[in-house]
């Protein structure tokens, strides 16, 4: 099966192109083509309504496939242009105007067939939005059952959801044959679905419940609630179709923590109570007494456990974590042993005697206190290493970690040399490896403690696909995240630090791998006291491959500069990202800026800069500093070295680095005048009118100076001319400006009736010329009486 794209050029499919090609004014015409193919209905149709019709694509293929002299009826919310054989107007299917507006047009007869394409218009302010796909539905069908003669169709497109089923079987309600299907041009991607309900029934009383949404939809509640989406989504209410739940009307749902320890699923408690309460029951709770001494239960756990409601995923993670931590103090859960034989993990739940209770509990405090410490080392270790990184890239020097206070080769230098020397380290180093510091009685530590935290990274990583997939369903509900997103993945795809081979090292740092054949000993003279205070430790002793200095000075100068250009970077990107006036009305549709707008997607001028203009105060107010030198260049990169500049971002969460990238940034000074600068450059910005406008300012500019050039031209030649007396070269020039100021008058459009020989015709009808445009008697008839009405209101 071909993969259908869902973005933008994806929609272009074939049956895009099929349609641009046999005039079809949607690619939804084949959709009906092809069920019409299936179920021929269309072809023993004499009387067909279209529902939500525009832009009249179904009502073309009906036209042609229906017999002549059929009746064809569409509507929809949106107007559709006039279409040879078909009645359209403009109105709200769910309303009664329409209802009666349908009745008009069709008199006694009874329609042989009733289509719906509907689709609730997401996005606008219509009062429409409240109306659901399914409910819109069943709003046709409530027409449907109105105008349909007893064995005729009705065709709907359908969404599925959990109000598929219910929908369906109303439909067998009322009809004797239903069939859901899903042409082959309809897009895989979509969740459409389309039902074919032949020979309808014609009740002679139909239940009013049949077609009352609250009634149909209330039936069936969904049986499984997704809690996991109401644990990341809490703000989002939906609707109480369902009404509330047997004996239960209270809007507050509060549970004890007991209660969420003891569960097997506490995602589906987070995602269905508002409190955890640690209220004693009346006969008192001697586990919920335990918890409330325990230390885990900090103030932090119990300000969670207020309101649920209000928790974002750090918090959730938090007390998933400290129900895992009791439930292990309480021993309800034994840790994953694996059995001899079977090699299979036996996990679970015991009532255990007082006394093994006792010891275990001892022997897990015990587990838990030397897994703390080994973290602990691993994580120094961590930092040593990093640091030895850094001090290869000329990053720090030993003054700035902390060498000195400790002596070079003290036993507690950050710099463990003998700890390096040890593992042949330095000789690994000179080769371009990196050393591990990791002894191996730790790194057994390491893979014991995994062990033990098998739990805890199961939690964590279903807690990161939830996360994930939340993420997703937001991306695709907010266009403006997506935005975000591809521009983020934009930026990770270049790197400005390095240039040409300084890419691979940048790779390889990743890896843990750094070569120092870009980090070359610089020449002794050009060395400050700190430097040549690094560059004398024994580590560097025997390294004599110091040629090619003048690469490694600019692979150095790259490595200071990469933490400023990044923060320059990063400014400029939040500032594209977060210009909050420009962004959002772009978003909104007004005032946009088209420059910005229509920009390459390259953010780089033709010398290979970065192109990034100044939009934020922060921004502004250090280009004033530079420009009025209370700023150096190398002030700029020394501010670069901060904590937020070489963030580790191995291993973290998505959704953790997305929130640091929210909020532990480095908060630069604003001045007043720079807020004030950047507030007028954005006022200006968004005074600018849209490209459109623009380029119509300019055509009609480029015209009037045509005129005036020729006019010019045209008053020299007569001027010129000797045989002209001067008293009528100035009334002949006069007449060329008067006649050049008038305002030509605009051409008649000729409304052409689709009637007669005029009916279903393509082209220009005979005996008709200029400007015309075909129209249906019906359209003229609406035109001329809203005329009538509008003078007639103004009259009054
Ligand atoms: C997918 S389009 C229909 C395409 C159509 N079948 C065609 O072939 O051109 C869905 C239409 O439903 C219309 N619609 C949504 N809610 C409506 C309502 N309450 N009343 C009338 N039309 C509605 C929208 O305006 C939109 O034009």
């Amino acid at each position: 099966m071909a993969i259908q794209k869902k973005h933008g050029k994806g929609r272009l499919d074939k049956w895009y192109k099929l349609a641009k090609e046999k005039g079809y004014r949607a690619r939804a015409a084949f959709k009906l083509i092809q069920l019409n193919k299936k179920y021929g209905f269309l072809e023993k149709s004499k009387v067909l309504l279209d529902l939500c019709a525009a832009p009249g694509s179904w009502c073309q293929v009906a036209a042609e496939c229906m017999p002549a002299g059929s009746l064809i009826v569409g509507v929809d919310l949106a107007p559709i242009k006039p279409i040879p054989r078909v009645i359209s107007f403009q109105s709200d299917i769910t309303t009664d105007k329409c209802r009666s507006t349908l009745r008009s047009h069709v008199k006694h007869l009874k329609a042989d067939t009733v289509l719906h394409d509907g689709a609730p218009n997401v996005g606008t302010a219509w009062v429409q939005d409240a109306f659901t796909q399914a409910e819109l539905v069943l709003q046709s069908m409530k027409l449907a059952t109105e105008f349909l003669r007893e064995g005729g169709t009705f065709v709907t497109k359908v969404f599925r959801s959990k109000d598929y089923n219910p929908l369906l079987w109303v439909f067998k309600q009322l009809f004797t044959s239903v069939e859901a299907t899903k042409p082959p041009s309809s897009r895989n991607v979509s969740a459409e679905i389309f039902v074919v309900c032949r020979g309808y029934k014609a009740p002679k009383r139909l239940d009013p419940k049949f077609l009352d949404p609250r009634h149909v939809f209330a039936e069936l509640a969904d049986p499984t609630p997704n809690n996991e989406a109401k644990v990341f989504e809490p703000e989002k209410k939906k609707r109480k179709r369902e009404g509330y739940e047997e004996g239960d009307y209270t809007q507050h749902k509060e549970i004890s923590v007991t209660e969420f320890i003891n569960t097997t699923d506490p995602i589906a408690i987070l995602g269905t109570y508002h409190t955890l309460s640690f209220q004693q029951s009346p006969t008192g709770d001697l586990a919920l007494a335990t918890l409330e001494r325990l230390d885990e239960t900090t103030d932090e756990i119990r300000k969670c456990c207020e309101d649920l409601r209000v928790l974002g995923k750090k918090e959730f993670r938090s007390l998933l974590k400290w129900r895992l931590k009791v439930r292990e103090k309480f021993g309800l859960v034994v840790k994953k042993k694996k059995t001899q034989e079977e090699g299979e993990e036996a996990a679970e739940v015991a009532p255990m005697d007082e006394e093994l209770a006792i010891q275990e509990e001892l022997q897990r405090l015990r587990d838990n206190e030397n897994s703390q410490r080994k973290k602990e080392r691993r994580k120094e270790n961590e930092r040593k290493r990093k640091e030895i990184v850094r001090m290869q890239m000329h990053m720090i020097t030993p003054t700035d970690i902390g060498m000195e206070q400790d002596g070079i080769d003290g036993a507690r230098t950050m710099f463990a040399m003998k700890a390096v020397n040890r593992l042949n380290a330095a000789d690994k180093i000179a080769a371009g490896k990196m050393v591990e510091l990791e002894s191996e009685e730790e790194s057994e530590a390491s893979s014991g403690e995994e062990e033990t935290d098998d739990e805890e990274d199961q939690l964590e990583r279903e807690l990161d696909s939830l996360y994930e997939t939340y993420q997703e369903q937001k991306q695709d509900r907010d266009s403006k995240l997506r935005a975000k997103k591809a521009r983020k993945d934009y930026e990770a795809e270049e790197w400005e630090g390095f240039s040409g081979s300084d890419k691979e090292e940048a790779s390889d740092d990743e890896d843990d791998d750094i070569s120092l054949s870009s980090t070359k000993l610089p020449q002794s003279g050009s060395l400050s006291k700190q430097a040549s205070l690094f560059f004398d430790q024994d580590v560097f002793e025997g390294l004599e491959d110091i040629d090619e200095l003048d690469d490694e000075n600019d692979s150095a100068i790259d490595m200071a500069d990469r933490p400023a250009r990044q923060s320059a970077k990063e400014a400029a990107t939040k500032s594209k990202a977060e210009p909050s006036t420009t962004e959002d009305q772009k978003e909104d549709g007004w005032g946009s800026s088209d420059e910005e707008v229509e920009k390459p997607d390259d953010p780089r001028t033709k010398d290979g800069r970065l192109d990034i203009d100044i939009i934020t105060a922060e921004a502004m107010a250090l280009a004033q500093q530079i420009a009025t030198g209370e700023k150096t260049a190398q002030d700029m990169a020394d501010d670069g070295f901060n904590k937020f500049a070489f963030r580790d971002r191995d291993g973290l969460p998505e959704w953790f680095l997305d929130d640091e990238g929210k909020h532990s940034r480095p908060h630069r000074p604003v001045t007043k005048a720079a807020a004030a600068a950047i507030k007028e450059k954005l006022r200006a910005i968004n005074a600018r009118p849209i490209k459109k406008v623009r380029e119509a300012k300019a055509r009609k500019k480029f015209k009037v100076a045509q005129r005036l050039e020729k006019l010019r031209k045209k008053s020299a030649l007569l001027a010129e001319d000797e045989s002209v007396s001067e008293k009528d070269k100035a009334q002949a020039i006069a007449k060329l400006m008067s006649k050049a100021a008038k305002k030509k008058p605009k051409q008649q459009v000729k409304l052409v009736v689709a009637k007669g020989a005029n009916r279903g015709i393509s082209g220009r009808p005979r005996g008709v010329k200029g400007k015309y445009k075909i129209v249906d008697s019906r359209m003229k008839k609406d035109i001329r009486a809203q005329k009538r009405v509008a003078k007639a209101q103004k009259g009054r």
